[in-house]
């Protein structure tokens, strides 16, 4: 009999996540059916997406969401062997039964030298948003000027290097001055501190003073409410994400972007990952390859320790990941 440690959302989250709103409980797993296998979590993945997901589609007692690269240990199924490393939508668990359905293995070409945690990030959901979302999103093209926000994390990061990969000029910023001094080391052209700026305005024009074709807004809020009126002509916005509005207990107002859509004749289309759910395994290939040859450079933040899993997503909200926020158990 095999005893897993879980996450539980005990109380719905009001405002900002608070490690009181979790709850470590065991549950005693049931030996396996046949088709069944036994997986322990090796890293698991914290992200802004379990902030709003958490309200919307989860009830107080449920067991967090999220997803991790785990190991099978056991197997009643020919599919999968013991051993091998898959990706799963499991949540916060340190151990679980799977019928095999929805597990992802890792593709066949992973070196044995890359951190399999990237599966989580760069070579994962993230860095696929990054990949579809630039592509498809803000159809970018060679010579364009591209802006990210929250650029240091686990998209941005990667947004910023596929928008260099594909010859356009990169604008990024992020909260703490280390983060901006790793944005220019990974090759963004232009990169400030939103947090220290005197004015996030004269920031984006200093930065660009053309403006910006494409912009890539994981932040949302009064961020994106400046940037918009510096976006080109005919200029593109992906809205990813919206993190500094995830904790608003009461919703922000405007300004508006009806006028400056209109004047710049503007595109701005949200989206999710999924959307791109048949082309997964192109976005894996193709970040595979860029890590690998050195062209994509990738940052993990790693949390030592299951019961450490509700500090490290609060700690992420706050800002203090650079890179993928990862938890190894
Ligand atoms: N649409 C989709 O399919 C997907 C959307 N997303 C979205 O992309 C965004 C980035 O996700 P991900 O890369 O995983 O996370 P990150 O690794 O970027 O971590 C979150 C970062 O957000 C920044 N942040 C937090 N609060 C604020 C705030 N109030 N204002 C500005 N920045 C803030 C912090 O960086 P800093 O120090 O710079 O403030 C923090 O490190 C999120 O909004 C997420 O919801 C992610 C995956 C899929
Ligand atoms: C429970 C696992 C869900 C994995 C899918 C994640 C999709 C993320 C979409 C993100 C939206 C905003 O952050």
């Amino acid at each position: 009999m095999v005893t897993a440690k879980v996450w539980v959302l005990k109380k719905h989250f009001e405002g900002f996540p608070k490690t009181s709103d979790f709850e470590l409980k065991k549950i005693e797993l049931p030996n396996l059916k046949d088709g069944e296998l036994l997986l322990e979590s090796v890293f698991l993945s914290v992200d802004p997406y379990m902030r709003p997901y958490s309200q919307r589609d989860m009830k107080e007692g449920d067991i967090m969401i999220g997803t991790q690269v785990a190991r099978i240990v056991e197997s009643n199924n020919p599919a999968f062997t013991v051993g091998a490393f898959v990706v799963a939508k499991s949540g916060w668990r340190t151990h679980f039964i799977s019928d095999g359905k929805d597990l992802q293995l890792l593709p066949s070409s992973w070196p044995e030298s890359l951190p399999k945690s990237l599966a989580l990030g760069t070579v994962g959901m993230p860095g696929l948003t990054a990949y579809f979302g630039l592509l498809e999103v803000c159809k970018m093209k060679l010579g364009d000027t591209v802006l990210v926000n929250a650029a240091a994390g686990a998209v941005g990061s990667v947004v910023g290097q596929l928008a260099k990969i594909g010859g356009c000029k990169v604008v990024g910023c992020a909260g703490s001055d280390y983060k901006v001094a790793y944005l220019k080391k990974i090759g963004f052209d232009e990169a400030f501190n939103y947090k220290t700026v005197v004015s996030l305005d004269e920031a984006l024009r200093k930065a660009s003073p053309d403006g910006y074709d494409c912009f890539f807004d994981n932040v949302g809020g009064e961020f994106a409410s400046i940037a918009i009126n510096h976006m080109k002509k005919y200029g593109r916005i992906a809205v990813c994400g919206a993190i500094s509005q995830y904790n608003d207990s009461v919703p922000q107002k405007g300004p508006y972007v009806q006028v400056p859509m209109i004047f710049k004749e503007l595109r701005m289309e949200g989206f999710i990952v999924t959307r791109w759910n048949n082309r997964w395994e192109e976005g894996l290939k193709a970040l595979l390859k860029w890590v690998v040859e050195g062209k994509v450079k990738c940052h993990e933040q790693v949390t030592e320790g299951f019961e450490n899993m509700p500090m490290a997503f609060i700690g992420m909200l706050k800002g203090e990941n650079l890179g993928k926020a990862i938890v190894k158990v």
